[in-house]
């Protein structure tokens, strides 16, 4: 049995202002680097050793990976950077407030936006500030592979090469492996592994900071998940993030 371990990111400054992040690369508030901590206190407590790390290229994502190894005295484990871990693009919703945006486009619009699995939000164009290909970090991509706005699939379509080429070989091999991310590059995954339908998957909502554990058999087919931590508070944490980009609660 092979067991892969995902944890998105703790708290960032804009999930804290509850806006649409996307790409853009903000850092964690002092709660996210505590939920980073307690991820890593929970996985050391539970005998939990890395062969390798994954993350994104957003600090979000990067400095909870940083901190929970550093919890864990794993600091030397060896970190692969990949922007096909991102979180998906949020096009030209980058930066807006998600109650604002609801209450201006109505939440069944927002819910599409958001969790619809086949729905992009409204593109950027390429001369926006936004736009990835002015960021350094994405000079090696080609004008095709940087989105100017994402949806699910898209982000599914662009994490998946990733994952059968480079991830999939060494968790067959028996490497011990944590992937750090995003809701929504983890939620690609998810739906990938537990084949959860187009439907579904819209209703399905991940915490920031809690460690989620993948039993897999030989073949990679999941035999059961389930996340580290207190299971009312990790409800109650997933309610809050449904609720996020709600006109009114
Ligand atoms: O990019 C963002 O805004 C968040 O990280 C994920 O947002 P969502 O839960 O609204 O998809």
């Amino acid at each position: 049995m092979k067991k892969l371990v995902l944890l998105r990111h703790g708290e960032s400054i804009w999930n804290k202002e509850n806006r649409f992040t996307g790409w853009t690369d903000v850092d964690l508030t002092p709660k996210g680097m505590e939920e980073a901590r307690s991820a890593g206190q929970i996985l050391r407590e539970n005998g939990f050793v890395f062969d390798i790390a994954y993350t994104s290229v957003l600090k979000r994502a990067i400095r909870t990976l940083w901190i929970t190894l550093d919890q864990m005295d794993q600091m030397w484990v060896p970190v692969n950077l990949t922007w096909r871990l991102n979180e998906r693009h949020y096009g030209a919703l980058q930066g807006l407030n998600k109650a604002e945006t609801a209450a201006r486009y109505g939440d069944k619009q927002v819910l599409l936006w958001r969790r619809g699995y086949d729905t992009q939000p409204p593109a950027l164009t390429n001369d926006d500030g936004r736009y990835p290909g002015f960021d350094l970090r994405y000079s090696h991509l080609t004008p095709e592979e940087i989105p100017l706005t994402e949806s699910l699939k898209d982000t599914v379509i662009r994490f998946l090469p990733y994952w059968d080429q480079t991830i999939v070989p060494q968790v067959k091999s028996g490497q011990r492996i944590i992937i750090v991310a995003h809701g929504n590059s983890l939620r690609a995954l998810i739906k990938y592994l537990d084949k959860v339908s187009d439907d579904a998957i819209v209703h399905y909502n991940i915490p920031t900071g809690v460690p989620l554990v993948y039993e897999l058999d030989d073949n990679l087919e999941p035999i059961r998940n389930y996340y580290l931590g207190n299971s009312a508070e990790i409800e109650e944490a997933m309610l809050a993030v449904t609720n996020q980009a709600k006109a009114h609660i």
